[in-house]
């Protein structure tokens, strides 16, 4: 954790444990999630990757409130959150960063700060803005500019500023790089997703570009139709030649030398 970053905490609570088991969810009573079962500890960077429609995003709804859990227990820590309306689940200490609208357009970045901060007292709001700031200096130039005129990038570090208004225990986010330009990308996973766990938070992404991801993972879990069909920690996935053919497309050392490509 840099300097800067430890004088401007202020009580940080430490990284929560997720505990997600035989988690089944979906639309309309028709599971797309079948069975999953997931766990983080304190701290951790876990991934889930997966194809388009593996189910990514309702796996991640059903966490965060928004999509219907039809079995299965979430837990963050010792408690059982499964099936909480997401404002419960927000108070529960879990900031979510969505794929798509994930800032307020029309508003300034400082008014997309302050309404991630909604749940503050109104005097600690300025102290955390200068805090997320200090993280992301990007943003510390544009606070008066609006959001839905900042690059993709700025835009999806607003996006994390945002949810780190309130200092989750765990974030959740979702496919933080669609329609990042590589290098971009790289930097947000390297750089800022690394960050919050070494800031001392969980985190919870999905992903599509799986070799990218898993260089910043503790573990990676492997959803396809909804169903887990593999999980490990990087090293071990890398040197499974069914993972490697699967989901990166080749052999290792080919998907070593194409690191942005999609699987
Ligand atoms: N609101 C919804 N109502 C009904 N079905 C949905 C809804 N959202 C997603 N689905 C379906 O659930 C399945 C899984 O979609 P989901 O978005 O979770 O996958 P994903 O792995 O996140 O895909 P992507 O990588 O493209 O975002 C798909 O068949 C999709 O059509």
């Amino acid at each position: 954790m840099s300097a800067d970053r430890q004088k401007a905490d202020h009580g940080r609570p430490m990284g929560a444990a997720l505990l997600v088991e035989g988690l089944s969810a979906g639309y309309d009573t028709r599971p797309v999630v079948h069975e999953v079962s997931i766990a983080a500890e304190p701290g951790e960077i876990v991934s889930v990757v997966g194809p388009n429609g593996s189910g990514k995003s309702t796996l991640l709804g059903a966490l965060i409130g928004t999509v219907e859990v039809l079995g299965g227990r979430v837990a963050l820590d010792s408690q059982d959150i499964t099936g909480w309306a997401p404002e419960d689940v927000v108070r529960a200490g879990v900031g979510y960063v969505p794929q798509v609208d994930d800032v307020f357009a029309p508003l300034t970045v400082r008014e997309n700060l302050e309404m991630g901060g909604y749940l503050l007292p109104a005097r600690e709001v300025q102290p955390r803005i200068d805090y997320v700031a200090s993280v992301f200096p990007q943003l510390a130039g544009m606070l008066g500019r609006r959001a839905g005129r900042i690059s993709g990038g700025e835009r999806k570090m607003l996006a994390m500023a945002r949810a780190m208004m309130l200092q989750p225990r765990l974030f959740v986010l979702d496919e933080p790089t669609a329609n990042l330009a590589p290098a971009v990308a790289n930097e947000l996973l390297e750089e800022h997703v690394r960050g919050l766990a070494a800031d001392g938070a969980t985190a919870l992404i999905v992903e599509q570009r799986a070799r990218a991801v898993l260089a910043i993972s503790d573990r990676t879990y492997v959803l396809a139709g909804g169903t887990l069909r593999m999980s490990g920690t990087p090293a071990e996935l890398l040197s499974s030649r069914q993972f490697v053919a699967s989901f990166l497309g080749g052999s290792a050392s080919a998907a070593e030398s194409r690191p942005d490509e999609r699987p």
